[in-house]
C-alpha cells in the first residue's frame, strides 16, 4: 500500500460536538507547502460545506484512507502558531477541561482567525532586483505590481498557477515583496502619508538638472531626500518648511513618488523618560548571577525572589532581561493587570525603548493584533503584559517573570480557567526556558514548593540603602467605641494624619470595598434590599443616589421606607470609600484628597491621572481600593492607614487569613520608600488573629508555618486539588434535578473504578454560594482530592459532564469545571 501523508486539524466551528479533530489527506503537490500550525481549508460535513480550520499534526500515514477527504487549500505561508504553543494548548485543555477551540484561541493571533489574512507588499526597492526574476515570477510579480498590498487569497484568483505559495516565498527571499498577516478588522488601519525619491541612481546634479534654479524649494527637497530613506509627509514639510503644493508639484514632475504606509499602533505614550540602571546591591548582584549562571549552563529552571517590599526586584528582573537579549532570546514579564501602570511600563520601556511590546487589557484589537505581530516577527524582544501575555508568540522563549506572583488576577475566569504561573511552568518546560517568580508575599503554594525544592528560593531581606520596613501599629476599634468614638477613624489615625499634613508628606488610607455603604437595610425588621436577578444585597451609591447590583449591573432608587414592614428606619450601612472620602475632607478641609476605585477610574487613563497627581505631589491624601496596594513607588509616602482589616478576613474562602497577610504587607510596604521613615496603621474587630500579628512583624516564615499546618490539618491546597463544579441554567428545578445526576453519576463511575474511597470527598450537591446570577439558578459540587488522584477524577467529570453536555438530560444546563478556583464565590 502507497504511503501517504495525512493532517488532523481543528476545525472553526463553534458546537462541541465537533470539538475534535478531524483527519484530512494531504494531496501530494500540497505536502510541501503545508506545516503544523498554518490555516486550511477543508469540506466538511455532509454537504462537504468548506470551513477554515488550523493544522495541528502531520503525519504519516499507511492504512486504509479512502474514507478521509483531501485538504481543499492552504492559508498560510508561514504557520501563524508554533508547534510548541499547539502542545502548550492541549496541556492545557488537558488540565482545565476545556475544548481545543477554547484553548487554541489562547495561543491563536487575536482576534477571529476567519478574519486573519496574507497581504503581499512590494519593497521599496523592487526595481533594483527585478532582472533576477523567471518568466512564471515575472507573471506572478506583474500581478503584484498593479496590485501592491494585495491578499494572498485574492492573488490566486489572478493567478492560478500551482505552486504559487512556492513563488511568492521566492519573490520574498529575492527581496522584492514582504508578506505580512493582517486581520480585517472593521478597525481602520492608520496610514501615513511618505514621500521617497522615485531615481536615487543617478548624481544629485544630473536629478537637479531640469529643475528651474530659482525653484529654491524644489531644489532644497531634492537634497534633502537625496540623503534619506523616506519620510513621512508631516516630518519633511516641517524640517524643510515647505508646503504640499511644492511637493505634488515633484510628484507631477516624476520626481518624487508620494504613497499611504502603514504605521503600526502603537498604545506606548511617546513621553517616557529613561529609566537608567542601578548599580545592583549584593543581594540583588547574587540573584541576577545565580539564575543567570543557571540559564548559561542550559538548565531551565524555576527561582522565586521572595524579596521585601522596596527591595528592588524590578532592577533584577531588567539586568536579567538585558543578559537575555544578549544572548539572543526574549523575555516574557507578567504583572497584574492593576499594576500595568505607567510606573511599571516606564521602568521597561524607559531601559529597552522599543524593544518592548506592551499587552493589557485595554488596547484596541487593532492595537493588539500589532503588538501580537510585532512580537512574531521578531521585532520586539521584550513583552510586558497581563496573565494573557503568557501565550506572547515569541519563537525564542528565553525566560518567564512573573512579578507580585501571589496574586489572584493570574487565574482566568474564562474557559480555560487557566492559571498564568502553571502555564508559564509548562510553556517553559516545552521551550527550554527559565521561570522566576517574584513577591514580597509568596503565595502558600509556592512557598510549599521551595520546601520541596521544586522551586529555589532567592531571598532579599532588607529594602534598597538599608531603609527600614515601616512600623506597623494595630488598633483595636472596638476599644475605640468603649472610648466612645463612633468615628471610622481611629484617635490614633487620625493624629497621624493630621501630622503628616503639617510635615508636608502624603497619606494613603486603604478600604477593601466600593461605593458608599455596603448595603441598605431596615434597622426594625433586618430587612436587606437585595437584586432580583442575583439574590445578592445591592450596593448604595452616594453621587447618584442609587443602589447597583455590582453582577448585574441593575439599579434602583433606594427606598424611603422599608418595602417589608413600613418603618422609616431604613439606614445605610457599611462604608465606602465615597464615605471616607466625605469624612476625611470634613476633617481636614485644607488638605487636596482623591480617591482611586473602580467608579473614578472607568474611564481610559482616568487612573493614570490621578497616579501622575501623586507623583507631582498635586495629592496628600489618596483614598483607594485594591488598586492601590501593588507595586507603586511614592517617596514622600509616609502614612498608610488600613481602615478595617475586616472584610478580607472574614470572606468565605480557605485563603483568607493569607489574603490578609498579603494585603497589610503590601500596602503597608507602600509607606517610607524615600527618604522618610514610614508608617502603617491597622484598623480591626480582630486585633489577636495570627495573620494581623504576624503581618504586623514581618514574619513571613511564622506565618507561612502556622498557615501550612491548618492547610494539612483541614486538608486544602497545596496538599490537595481542589475542582468545583457549578451547574447552573435558567430553570431551577431543572438545574437541581442536573446537579443531582451529575452528582450520582460521578459516583457510580467511581464504584466502575473501584474508588468509592473519592465519594466521601465529595461536598454538594449545594446551592452555589451565588445562588442566583443574571437570571441563572447556581448549583455546586465541589470535589477535594490527592493529587494522584486528579487524572482519574478528571476523566471521570469529563465522560460525566463535558461528553454528555449535548444530551437531552441537560438541556438548558451549562457547566462550569474550575480546576483549583480561585473562591469558590
Ligand atoms: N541597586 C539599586 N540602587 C539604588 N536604587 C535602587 C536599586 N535597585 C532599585 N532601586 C530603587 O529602589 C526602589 C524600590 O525598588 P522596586 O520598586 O523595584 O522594589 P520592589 O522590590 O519591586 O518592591 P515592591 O514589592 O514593593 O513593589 C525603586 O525606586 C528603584 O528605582
Ligand atoms: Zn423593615
Ligand atoms: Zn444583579
Amino acid at each position: 500500500m502507497m504511503k501517504k501523508f495525512i493532517a488532523q486539524v481543528i476545525v472553526d466551528n463553534k458546537t462541541s460536538n465537533t470539538d475534535k479533530p478531524y483527519t484530512y489527506l494531504i494531496k501530494e503537490e500540497m505536502l510541501e507547502d503545508i506545516r503544523e500550525g498554518m490555516r486550511v481549508v477543508v469540506p466538511f460535513g455532509m454537504g462537504n460545506r468548506l470551513i477554515k480550520g488550523i493544522v495541528i499534526n502531520i503525519e504519516e500515514y499507511e492504512k486504509e484512507f479512502t474514507k478521509f477527504k483531501y485538504i481543499e487549500d492552504v492559508l498560510d505561508d508561514k504557520p501563524i502558531i508554533s508547534k510548541e504553543m499547539i502542545d502548550l494548548s492541549f496541556w492545557m485543555r488537558d488540565y482545565y477541561l476545556s475544548s481545543y477551540l477554547d484553548a487554541l484561541h489562547l495561543v491563536m493571533p487575536p482576534g477571529n482567525i476567519k478574519e486573519i489574512n496574507t497581504y503581499i507588499n512590494l519593497k521599496k526597492e523592487w526595481k533594483e532586483k527585478i532582472g533576477d526574476l523567471g518568466p512564471k515570477e515575472k507573471e506572478i510579480f506583474d500581478i503584484l505590481i498593479k496590485n501592491d498590498g494585495i491578499s494572498f487569497e485574492n492573488l490566486k484568483k489572478l493567478n492560478k498557477d500551482k505552486n504559487l505559495r512556492r513563488k511568492v516565498i521566492s519573490l520574498e527571499e529575492k527581496g522584492l515583496i514582504r508578506t505580512t498577516l493582517e486581520i480585517d478588522t472593521k478597525i481602520r488601519k492608520k496610514y501615513e502619508r511618505y514621500v521617497h525619491l522615485c531615481n536615487r541612481e543617478v548624481l544629485l546634479d544630473e536629478l537637479l538638472l531640469d529643475i528651474d534654479k530659482r525653484a529654491n524649494k524644489q531644489i532644497e527637497i531634492l537634497e534633502f531626500l537625496y540623503n534619506i530613506d523616506e519620510i513621512s509627509m508631516k516630518e519633511l514639510l516641517r524640517t524643510t518648511n515647505t508646503s504640499l503644493s511644492v511637493v505634488k508639484t515633484l510628484e507631477e514632475k516624476g520626481k518624487v513618488a508620494i504613497y499611504e504606509k502603514e504605521v503600526l499602533r502603537d498604545p506606548i505614550p511617546d513621553d517616557i523618560c529613561k529609566y537608567n540602571k542601578h548599580e545592583l546591591t549584593k543581594q540583588q548582584k547574587y540573584c541576577v548571577e545565580t539564575i543567570y549562571s543557571d540559564i548559561k549552563k542550559g538548565k531551565c529552571d524555576k527561582f522565586l525572589i521572595h524579596g521585601v517590599t522596596g527591595s528592588g526586584k524590578t532592577e533584577i528582573y531588567l539586568q536579567l532581561i538585558e543578559k537575555i537579549i544578549a544572548s539572543g532570546k526574549q523575555a516574557i514579564v507578567l504583572v497584574p493587570e492593576i499594576s500595568l501602570t505607567p510606573q511599571t511600563v516606564e521602568r521597561f520601556v524607559g531601559r529597552f525603548g522599543d524593544n518592548v511590546a506592551v499587552l493589557h487589557s485595554k488596547l484596541s484589537n487593532g492595537e493588539r493584533f500589532d503588538e501580537w505581530r510585532r512580537i512574531k516577527e521578531d521585532k520586539v524582544k521584550i513583552a510586558v503584559g497581563a496573565r494573557s501575555a503568557v501565550f506572547a508568540p515569541f519563537n525564542n522563549l528565553g525566560i518567564i517573570i512573573i512579578d507580585e506572583e501571589h496574586e489572584n488576577s493570574y487565574k482566568s475566569s474564562m474557559n480555560p480557567k487557566y492559571d498564568a504561573i502553571k502555564v508559564a511552568e509548562k510553556r517553559c518546560e516545552i521551550e527550554g526556558a527559565s521561570l522566576v517568580l517574584g513577591t514580597a508575599t509568596p503565595s502558600i503554594e509556592t512557598y510549599y514548593r521551595t520546601k520541596l525544592s521544586e522551586i529555589k528560593l532567592l531571598t532579599l531581606d532588607e529594602r534598597i540603602n538599608n531603609k527600614n520596613l515601616p512600623m506597623m501599629s494595630i488598633i483595636d476599634m472596638r476599644e475605640e467605641l468603649d472610648k466612645g468614638n463612633k468615628s471610622i477613624l481611629s484617635i490614633e489615625l487620625y493624629k497621624a494624619i493630621e501630622e503628616n499634613l503639617k510635615n508636608k508628606k502624603q497619606t494613603i488610607l486603604f478600604l477593601n470595598r466600593r461605593g458608599y455603604s455596603t448595603f441598605v437595610s431596615c434597622r426594625k425588621c433586618g430587612y436587606v434590599v437585595k437584586c432580583d436577578n442575583c439574590d445578592v444585597s445591592m450596593t448604595y451609591h452616594f453621587k447618584e443616589n442609587k443602589l447597583k447590583c455590582h453582577y448585574c449591573g441593575m439599579s434602583l432608587k433606594p427606598p424611603e421606607v422599608c418595602p417589608k414592614c413600613g418603618s422609616k428606619y431604613i439606614k445605610y450601612f457599611g462604608i465606602g470609600t465615597e464615605k471616607i472620602e466625605e469624612t476625611i475632607k470634613n476633617y481636614f478641609p485644607q488638605a487636596r484628597v482623591a480617591r482611586m476605585d473602580l467608579d473614578t477610574t472607568s474611564k481610559k487613563n482616568s487612573h493614570i491621572k490621578i497616579l501622575n497627581r501623586m507623583k507631582k505631589g498635586e495629592i496628600d491624601i489618596l483614598i483607594g481600593t485594591q488598586m492601590i496596594t501593588k507595586g507603586l513607588d511614592f517617596p514622600l509616602v509616609t502614612l498608610v492607614g488600613i481602615i478595617a482589616a475586616d472584610t478580607s478576613l472574614n470572606l468565605p474562602d480557605f485563603r483568607s487569613a493569607e489574603r490578609t497577610f498579603q494585603l497589610l504587607t503590601q500596602v503597608g510596604g507602600r509607606a517610607g520608600r524615600g527618604d522618610f521613615e514610614g508608617k502603617v496603621i491597622v484598623q480591626t474587630y480582630n486585633p489577636s488573629h495570627f495573620s494581623i500579628q504576624m503581618a504586623k512583624n514581618y514574619e513571613y516564615n511564622e506565618f507561612y508555618e502556622t498557615e501550612i499546618m491548618m492547610r494539612k490539618e483541614f486538608k486544602y491546597p497545596p496538599f490537595i486539588d481542589i475542582l468545583d463544579i457549578v451547574i447552573y441554567g435558567p430553570e431551577e428545578e431543572r438545574v437541581i434535578n442536573s446537579a443531582k445526576k451529575v452528582h450520582s453519576d460521578i459516583v457510580k463511575q467511581l464504584e466502575k473504578e473501584s474508588r468509592r474511597d473519592l465519594v466521601e470527598n465529595i461536598f454538594g450537591p449545594n446551592p452555589a454560594p451565588l445562588e442566583k446570577l443574571k437570571n441563572n439558578y447556581r448549583w455546586q459540587i465541589l470535589f477535594k482530592c490527592n493529587k494522584n488522584d486528579l487524572d482519574l477524577l478528571k476523566g471521570v467529570i469529563k465522560r460525566v459532564c463535558i461528553d454528555n453536555s449535548q444530551s437531552k438530560h441537560y438541556k438548558g444546563i451549562k457547566f462550569n469545571i474550575d480546576v483549583n478556583p480561585n473562591s469558590i464565590l
